[in-house]
């Protein structure tokens, strides 16, 4: 479904993913892994196009999305919730779903019934909710445009432990019943023992380790994620 292949991207002469490779299959939760700054944020704006890429390629569905811009990839099926669950502060919660172009009445509905705690805010604006309030409408609205792959930039990142428990149990259902296939960027190795199928560890730009989640467990990818 996602294959990145060789991924090369930088900010100006600063370059910071090298030769990246990563893959989801239809279905599958990838847990995206490293310590502070190695470049997970930088692979996940590359993927949606948000940053281009100076060498390698994204396939999605077998297609070459390289060079599209990030509306297209998101038409074909790729959603995005970034770091620091960004909603419009100004707006309404129902706004904040009703945003996208594509919002339908039945899709904001199915994101609720992920996120039932939004119903009784629809009316509030998005500013005055909790973060982990925010961070639940981030995905909700990335939802509403029914993607085939979702990926999260670190949704439990300064979340109060209750509501991390909840973000949890959502992307887990969003992957189990809904059977979409999510790349998951995530700091806390345990979360990502529960939830991953598949894992890929960053180091300083590259691709160090990846594997089934089982791996996650070997003492040695402690080290690789300890600060
Ligand atoms: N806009 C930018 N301009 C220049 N350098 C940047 C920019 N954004 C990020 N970087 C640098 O790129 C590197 C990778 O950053 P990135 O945010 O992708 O890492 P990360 O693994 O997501 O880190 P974190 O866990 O802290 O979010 C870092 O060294 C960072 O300082």
């Amino acid at each position: 479904m996602l294959a990145v292949e060789d991924l090369d991207v930088a900010y100006g002469r600063a370059q910071v993913l090298f030769g990246v490779s990563v893959r989801a299959r239809p279905g599958a939760l990838v847990c995206v892994m490293g310590r502070n700054g190695v470049g997970k944020t930088t692979l996940l704006k590359a993927i949606m196009g948000v940053l281009p890429a100076r060498a390698g390629r994204v396939l999605f569905d077998g297609e070459d999305v390289t060079r599209l811009p990030t509306h297209e990839r998101v038409r074909r099926g790729l959603g995005y919730v970034p770091q620091g669950h960004e909603t419009f502060p100004q707006l309404t919660v129902r706004e904040n779903l009703f945003v996208t172009p594509w919002a339908t009445r039945a899709a904001v509905d199915e994101a609720l019934d992920l996120f039932p705690a939004l119903r009784p805010l629809l009316r509030r604006r998005a500013g005055f909710l909790s973060g982990g309030q925010q961070q639940q409408l981030a995905i909700a609205r990335a939802l509403v445009c029914r993607p085939k792959l979702l990926l999260l930039d670190e949704p439990t990142e300064g979340i109060q432990p209750s509501i991390i428990r909840e973000i949890e149990q959502a992307v887990h259902r969003l992957h189990t019943e809904a059977g979409l296939a999510i790349l998951l960027v995530e700091q806390y190795l345990d979360l990502a023992l529960r939830l991953a199928d598949q894992y890929v560890i960053l180091d300083a730009g590259e691709v160090v380790r990846a594997g089934d989640r089982d791996d996650l467990a070997d003492p040695t990818v402690h080290h690789l994620l300890a600060v």
